[in-house]
């Protein structure tokens, strides 16, 4: 099988791709993350991840290469990355004592131009916490990097009082659907090595 890369700078994305075990490497996407504004949620965040794909899959050709991306959605808002403690604030703010979706797209191109992609929607009700418990969580500092300012796998899992979906969704890969692509694109799973 062809190499896989992982156009990606997100260590949680690698987090859960070594768990699955495949042999693979991370690549820098390195592309511009914008998208015009009249385009839907879950079109952006498809497009996205193909564009991540497509630039690292032009420097490799023979490879497989995954791309992936994800964005917020509550009360008709997108969110994406936090770029300060203030706008984590702003974002989890609305998040508390609401229900938001979390939608990642996923690209999966190959060697021979075979393209399988998908997007995951997982949708997450977190408890209403006091503003004195929300600065104790910023505190934390596990908004840095977190499409929605938290991290569902370590101590934000307190603020979750409902998850509807893939949990690894949440953390980056719809890795159940990461795996339907691999198995549909030919990739060997329990390899011996
Ligand atoms: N560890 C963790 N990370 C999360 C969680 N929710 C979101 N994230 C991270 C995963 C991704 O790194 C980031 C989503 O933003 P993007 O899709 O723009 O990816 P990013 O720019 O970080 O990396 P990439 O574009 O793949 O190089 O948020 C979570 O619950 N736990």
């Amino acid at each position: 099988m062809s190499e896989l890369i992982l156009a990606s700078t997100s260590s949680a994305r690698r987090a859960l791709m070594d768990g699955l075990g495949l042999a693979y490497r991370a690549e820098a996407p390195g592309v511009d993350e914008v998208v015009s504004p009249s385009v839907s949620v879950t079109d952006a965040v498809r497009e996205l991840a193909a564009r991540k794909a497509r630039a690292v899959h032009q420097r490799h050709p023979a490879a497989w290469v995954l791309g992936a991306d994800q964005l917020v959605e509550v009360g008709g808002e997108v969110l994406s990355k936090p770029e300060d403690r203030s706008a984590a604030r702003e974002q989890l703010r609305k998040l508390v004592g609401n229900t938001h979706a979390i939608h990642t797209g996923v690209c999966l191109l190959g060697p021979g131009g075979q393209v399988h992609e998908a997007v995951e929607t997982a949708r997450l009700t977190f408890y209403a916490v006091t503003a004195e418990e929300l600065e104790r969580y910023l505190d934390l500092n596990e908004w840095e990097g977190c499409c929605g300012s938290y991290r569902v796998e370590e101590a934000g899992q307190a603020l979750l009082e409902r998850l509807e979906g893939d949990r690894a969704n949440v953390q980056g890969l719809p890795m159940t659907t990461v795996v339907r692509l691999l198995r549909r694109a030919g990739f060997p799973f329990f390899e011996r090595r």
